[in-house]
């Protein structure tokens, strides 16, 4: 299917045209784990990750042939409010070391058998700082929400997504502040290591631009609040679920970038888990908003997509039990 996003109110409106989960094939996948060689529900969570991930498939014995992963990088324009303890050239330095294969992310993906693409978006040309006006127009939200999309192979099985952008840890707070509201304090963490005065700072930058854009539908506050690295997310994350392909969201800074899609219509990420539970205070609370609990809680902070790569694995592994065991009758187990 063809994607509209001609404008933010198209994206908003998407929900209804997109592809619902399959029903009958979760059950027939729920159905074939009762009959697996293993006391009933005695896999736990990889017993329902199989089944969702069949569901969002079509398909009862659903495989991951091909895993892409995608880490969008973003400058932004809030740096100038001395929130992030590191300079701003270390966005392109580490999309460089993404392509030389020398960040966690390339290992993280080598281990779970994922292609990792990379993809900068504008660096040389940060974006507007949110506590002064939108950090975005609609037109270039609406630009990067198309990259996002074009860079999303139809033909993988399941998507990982992931973000590098110094100073995003600020954008991501906003964003959370912004929709969820609540006091600026909750939503701020330390990013990349923050001292005291940096994390004050930031929680007065956050606190500042919540107060000037109150008011907006969430895709306008994804333009005011946002960068281009997390329209790009919304965007993959849409052309996914019109391939049918789950989606693995990473760590603090990615699951507030699709924030805006849930408050758009939570239907939006329904095909969506949280890879892991970041280490940013923020992000319990968040996923609680979302109704998801991450697949892991690793004590990590790095952003890259390195926590959602890090749960492809255990996806793998729910579905080598749901595919590969035998069932009692085959095994000629006696079920009980
Ligand atoms: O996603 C997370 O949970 C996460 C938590 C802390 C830091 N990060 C990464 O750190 C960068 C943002 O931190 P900062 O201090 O520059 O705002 C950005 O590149 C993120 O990928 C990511
Ligand atoms: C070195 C470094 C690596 C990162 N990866 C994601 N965000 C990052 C921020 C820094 C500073």
């Amino acid at each position: 299917m063809t994607l509209d996003l001609s404008s933010l109110d198209a994206v908003a409106a998407l929900g209804p045209t997109l592809p619902a989960f399959d029903i009958a094939a979760a059950e027939a996948a729920r159905a074939r784990q009762a009959h697996l060689t293993k006391p009933p529900g005695a896999l736990g969570r990889l017993e329902t990750l199989a089944e969702e991930f069949c569901g969002w498939r079509g398909d009862a014995r659903a495989e991951i042939v091909s895993a892409q992963a995608l880490v969008f990088a973003g400058n932004h324009g809030v740096c100038a409010q001395g929130v992030n303890p590191f300079p701003q050239e270390v966005t392109a330095q580490m999309v460089a070391n993404f392509e030389h294969g020398g960040a966690a992310i390339n290992q993280l993906c080598r281990v779970a058998g994922a292609r990792l693409s990379v993809i900068p978006l504008d660096l040389d040309r940060p974006t507007a700082d949110l506590s002064e006006g939108p950090a975005m127009t609609e037109a270039e939200t609406l630009a990067a929400m198309r990259a996002g999309a074009d860079a999303v192979d139809p033909a993988a099985d399941i998507l990982i997504l992931g973000e590098m952008g110094i100073g995003n840890s600020t954008v991501a707070a906003a964003l959370a502040h912004g929709l969820l509201g609540g006091e600026a304090g909750l939503w701020v963490g330390r990013g990349t290591g923050a001292d005291e005065d940096g994390l004050a700072r930031k929680e007065r930058v956050v606190a500042r631009a919540a107060e000037r854009h109150g008011g907006l539908t969430p895709l306008e506050a994804l333009a005011a609040l946002g960068g281009r690295e997390q329209a790009a997310i919304c965007g993959a994350v849409l052309a996914a679920r019109a391939a049918r392909i789950p989606v693995i969201l990473d760590g603090y800074i990615c699951t507030a970038a699709a924030l805006p899609l849930h408050a758009a219509d939570p239907a939006l990420l329904a095909h969506c888990w949280v890879g892991h539970l970041s280490r940013e205070p923020g992000h319990r609370r968040l996923v609680e908003a979302l109704g998801k609990t991450p697949i892991l809680d690793f004590d990590m902070a790095l952003g890259e997509g390195s926590g959602a790569a890090l749960a492809l694995s255990i996806l793998r592994a729910a579905l080598a039990c749901h595919n590969g065991m035998a069932t009692f009758a085959e095994a000629g187990v006696s079920d009980g």
